[in-house]
């Protein structure tokens, strides 16, 4: 990552390494001084990023009120963000089933004009199908 900032999108199924990924980065740039946020969707994902938060209004609120004139055209004032997950974990609405859910989420969001404008980089599934990760760990 440059110090230029940006919005990513990190996606992969189950067990692929998205929270490794989180974790070495929020490691990373804290090491380094930065303020890094980490926020989740649901209670039980707090307890996997160090220091992680559920996302609320007020946090919300706080990223979006950031300003800084020399990013002020640039989505979310220029703040870095890694948006991240796998829609297939998302917890069941009405009477969509799961892959119904997925390509919904995924087209509003990945297929979306902001989702056009950043990288979005794809874990690849063998991942977790492979043990070459629990060797390592
Ligand atoms: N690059 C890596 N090197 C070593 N171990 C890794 C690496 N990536 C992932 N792992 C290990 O693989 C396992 C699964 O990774 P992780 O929990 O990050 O996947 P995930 O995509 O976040 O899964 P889920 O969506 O189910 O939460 C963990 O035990 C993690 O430590």
């Amino acid at each position: 990552m440059t110090d230029e900032g940006g919005v990513f999108f990190l996606y992969g199924y189950g067990g692929t390494g998205k929270t490794y990924i989180w974790k070495a980065l929020t490691s990373a740039l804290r090491s380094k001084g930065h303020i890094v946020l980490t926020i989740v969707s649901n209670e039980i994902a707090t307890i996997l990023l160090p220091g992680g938060r559920m996302a609320h209004s007020r946090t919300l609120r706080a990223i979006l009120r950031f300003q800084n004139p020399n990013t002020f055209n640039l989505p979310f004032g220029g703040i870095p963000i890694v948006f991240g997950g796998d829609f297939r974990q998302i917890l069941p609405v009405g009477n969509l089933r799961v892959d119904e859910l997925h390509y919904v989420v995924q087209m509003g969001f990945v297929q979306s004009q902001l989702g056009a404008t950043f990288p979005s980089q794809s874990l690849p599934e063998e991942n977790c199908k492979s043990d070459k990760f629990s060797a390592q760990t």
